[in-house]
């Protein structure tokens, strides 16, 4: 009840924005008068301000006398004029008043011409910052009051003055200096050395380059031993020159500009020579870059002789390393900006269930019993034991036996049934012996087995501290320490338990861990979740972390058939993040998203960062009985593929059986979660063992990922804490849309191109003006421009297509567009 009338209210509130807004919403005509008004009160406050710098003294008693006609000002705007700039430059900020006309016309031009107006707010913010600044910098200047710094700036500066003093004055002013400097000019000291290095730079190769006397020009001298490595090109050209002239000629070094190649006659004046010569000293390849020559050919026997001079350039400054250089002016490509204020649920979201119990209790009398009742049932069986140990956890105990010497570990094995009985006890199991250990393992359950919060796990080091690409709090092992797995190391998840054992929490609460750690710009589920109530809460942050494809409606999947294309959509994206990966040469996501933060790879060729993506189906087994091999193919193709691209299925199932869990499905899941299950064939379907059917149930699990079995009681999630946290994220500022997943068009849906002219949409058009401006052929850009739905947009796609205004569908591609502008679209509409 409480809750609707918040809603309300936040719907009222909202509605009052709203139409505040559109009341204040100006009509392009008002624009427009606003505009040229603001523009002209600004030049007229401009020369009433310039005139009063020069009449000020002579207007001063006219200000007084602003209501007596009789009186006239010198100032140009007259009296007004001079009112105002008196009460603007001499009341206010002095000579830096003169911000305010340019503000004002400047305003008047964004309105008139309705720009951005963000960027108009940035002018007013630093115009009104320098404004002060300029006039306190005059206050602090100017020791009496008077025009340049007009009262306000005398007035900070005296008060500044008093408070801080003199010193503290000056560096109050200079640091925001720095501000602006920094802040708007975006001026950093590195920026400030590099660009007067490049200005020593300039100089000195100024200097280098003005003239020099033709004595030193014509200079011969013998610099081989000084030639450069790279100029090996060169050396043989010279060698060829020396050998055309018969008389030996030498060849000078000298540093000079652009690639040449002259020759001086007798009277220095400079002849060209054959320009593929200019070529040849021009290749880059031969040439160092960094120091550039001039080469200068004389002959020695008759120095009247031609003297050539040849030339080399000097190359234009490269960027060798463009991405550094976008990494220096930029920073690294942070994919969590778009949603920079993005807040991470907060721990306290979460319940406290350790809050009215102190943590895992047992008591003294239960294990010495349990001991006991172990020592006594083994001596029935003849085993005698060395030594025992007990590791009290959340649910069960561990007893840890040694054997006397000479006692065979598969007897013990044997007698697991009599042990349990006699321990009279469900859900003993019994590890013989305990890998890596020579040791016998007991689990008994814990008479008052303690829930292990989700709050503890995700608080936990382990977790927080967890340098994993999708770390998963599960819950706490047999010892009590938190087990934290790595979804993209499993790399897919199969998780199988009777109903009412603790599936739907254990999703949660993987869910749950992955909202704690990842940015939704880094990780997108995909849910599919036939029972259609269990992951509904998620529905929530569908803009922050939901995928789905473009023509759903609803982000969660619950229908069987929509599933399919779900699948498959999934794989067009996998071969798609296959291709980014060839291109950028990596061979998987953390590799190239590395590469993209780094700005190595380019978005104009397709590039993006790539979220991890999570499908999650809760009911496997539903869905395989309704669609079969229709979705068996996709997903063991993803299961099989989509680990190096970052995409990692989880799915659930009640029925372990063997036509749901397929040996295909089985060979591509290594990393398994089992529940209670019922029988040991069940378990043995999924870990391929038994042990499952011993567990007690209530989030009580095993956990293998290839070869050890774990212990595990899952963390626990309660349904009013998912709800909490989804509603703390989704009452954030989120994405426009769910993140769309590859459009799928299914075999049934193929285009039939022979669409009648007479047929076509009303909005074809349109449509066509949209595609051919955009120069992008997708259904979902229709649907985002023209606010269709997703079979309205595909059906314009093919009456486009049909027309030949777009190219044939490409899979993951978006379809060419075939026409170049509008002019050209127009004359093919024409010519139908
Ligand atoms: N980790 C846990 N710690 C404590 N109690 C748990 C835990 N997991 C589940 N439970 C208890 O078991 C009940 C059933 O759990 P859950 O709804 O997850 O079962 P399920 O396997 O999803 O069942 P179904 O398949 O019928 O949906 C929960 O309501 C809760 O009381």
């Amino acid at each position: 009840m409480a809750k609707r009338k918040v809603s309300t209210k936040r719907k009222t509130t909202k509605k009052t924005k709203t139409s505040l807004k559109e009341r204040f919403t100006l009509s392009r005509q008002q624009k427009v008068v606003l505009g040229s008004f603001l523009f002209f009160l600004g030049i007229g406050l401009f020369f009433a301000f310039i005139s009063f710098f020069f009449n000020w003294k002579m207007d001063q008693s006219e200000i007084s006398e602003f209501y007596n006609r009789s009186s006239t000002a010198k100032n140009w705007l007259s009296k007004s004029g001079a009112k105002v700039s008196h009460f603007f430059i001499f009341q206010g900020f002095g000579i830096s008043a003169l911000v305010l006309p340019v503000l004002t016309s400047l305003t008047g031009v964004y309105l008139f011409f309705d720009l951005n107006k963000k960027k108009l707010a940035g002018f007013w913010f630093w115009g009104v910052l320098v404004m002060i600044w300029v006039s306190v910098v005059f206050g602090f200047v100017q020791k009496e009051g008077g025009l340049l710094a007009g009262v306000i700036g005398y007035e900070i500066n005296d008060l500044l003055q008093d408070y801080v003093g003199f010193i503290g004055t000056v560096l109050i002013l200079a640091f925001f200096a720095i501000i602006y400097i920094v802040i708007r000019l975006r001026y950093t000291p590195e920026k400030l050395t590099a660009s007067i290095k490049k200005t020593q730079k300039v100089i000195a190769d100024d200097f280098e380059a003005s003239p020099k006397p033709t004595a030193v020009r014509n200079e011969v001298k013998d610099t081989e031993e000084k030639e450069p490595e790279t100029s090996s090109g060169i050396k043989e050209k010279i060698d060829a020159i020396i050998a055309r002239s018969k008389n030996g000629e030498k060849v000078e070094k000298k540093k000079e500009e652009p690639v040449k190649v002259v020759a001086t006659d007798t009277d220095n004046n400079e002849i060209t020579l054959n320009p593929t010569i200019n070529q040849f000293y021009g290749n880059p390849e031969n040439r160092d870059n960094d120091v550039p020559e001039k080469l200068v050919i004389k002959s020695e026997d008759n120095p009247e002789d031609i003297a050539m001079e040849v030339e080399t350039t000097t190359e234009e400054e490269q960027v060798k390393n463009i991405s550094n250089k976008l990494v220096k002016d930029f920073g690294e490509f942070d994919p969590t900006l778009e949603l920079g204020n993005f807040k991470f649920p907060t721990i306290d979201l979460l319940k406290d269930y350790t809050a009215n119990s102190s943590g895992i209790t047992i008591d003294q009398g239960e294990l010495e019993e349990n001991k006991n009742r172990i020592v006594e049932t083994l001596k029935n069986y003849k085993i005698e034991i060395a030594q025992i140990k007990a590791t009290v956890g959340p649910t069960v105990t561990l007893y840890e036996i040694v054997p006397e010497a000479g006692i065979r570990i598969s007897k013990i094995k044997n007698l697991e049934d009599d042990i349990a009985l006699s321990l009279a006890a469900l859900g003993i199991r019994i590890i013989a012996p305990i890998p890596g250990k020579g040791t016998i393992g007991i689990e008994v359950p814990n008479k008052n087995a303690t829930i292990v919060s989700m709050r503890s796990a995700i608080a936990s080091p382990k977790f927080q501290n967890a340098e994993m690409e999708l770390p998963l709090s599960l819950g706490k092992t047999i010892a009590n320490e938190t087990f934290v797995a790595d979804l993209a190391k499993m790399p897919h998840l199969l998780m199988a338990g009777a109903t009412g054992q603790g599936k739907s929490v254990g999703l949660n609460a993987i869910l749950t861990s992955l909202l704690y750690k990842k940015h939704p710009a880094e990780v997108k589920f995909v849910l599919v979740d036939p029972k259609k109530v269990e992951l509904t809460l998620f529905n929530k942050i569908e803009r922050h972390y939901l995928a789905k494809l473009p023509d759903a409606e609803e982000a969660i999947i619950t229908d069987n058939t929509k599933v399919i294309n779900t699948l498959n959509s999934l794989c067009i994206e996998m071969d798609a993040r296959y291709d980014l990966l060839k291109h950028a040469m990596v061979r998987n996501i953390k590799e190239y998203n590395a590469k993209f933060k780094t700005r190595k790879l380019n978005p104009e060729n397709g590039h993006r960062f790539l979220p991890y993506i999570v499908l999650v189906i809760d009911e496997f087994a539903d869905l395989i009985m309704t669609a079969g091999k229709e979705v068996e193919t996709p997903i063991a193709r993803l299961a099989q593929l989509a680990r190096a691209i970052g995409i990692h299925l989880i799915i659930a199932t009640q029925r372990p059986s063997v036509n749901v869990i397929t040996g295909m499905i089985k060979a591509n899941f290594p990393a398994r979660i089992a529940f209670r299950v019922t029988s040991k064939i069940d378990s043995r379907t999924i870990l391929d063992t038994g042990g499952a059917d011993q567990l007690i149930g209530r989030g009580d699990m095993l956990y293998t990922q290839g070869n050890d079995i774990i212990r595990i009681q899952c963390a626990f999630v309660d349904t009013p804490e998912v709800e909490r946290i989804t509603e703390y994220i989704g009452s954030q500022k989120a994405y426009p849309d769910a993140h769309l997943l590859p459009e799928y068009v299914g075999e049934e849906s193929g285009t039939s191109l022979d669409i009648d002219k007479s047929d076509r949409d009303k909005l074809f058009k349109e449509a066509a003006e949209v595609i051919v401006t955009a120069q992008q052929g997708s259904a979902s850009l229709l649907q985002r421009k023209l606010k269709l739905g997703y079979n309205r947009a595909g059906r314009l796609i093919d009456q486009l297509e049909a027309a030949g205004v777009v190219g044939p569908f490409e899979g993951s591609k978006a379809r060419q567009v075939l026409v170049t502008d509008l002019v050209a679209l127009q004359q093919l509409l024409d010519n139908e």
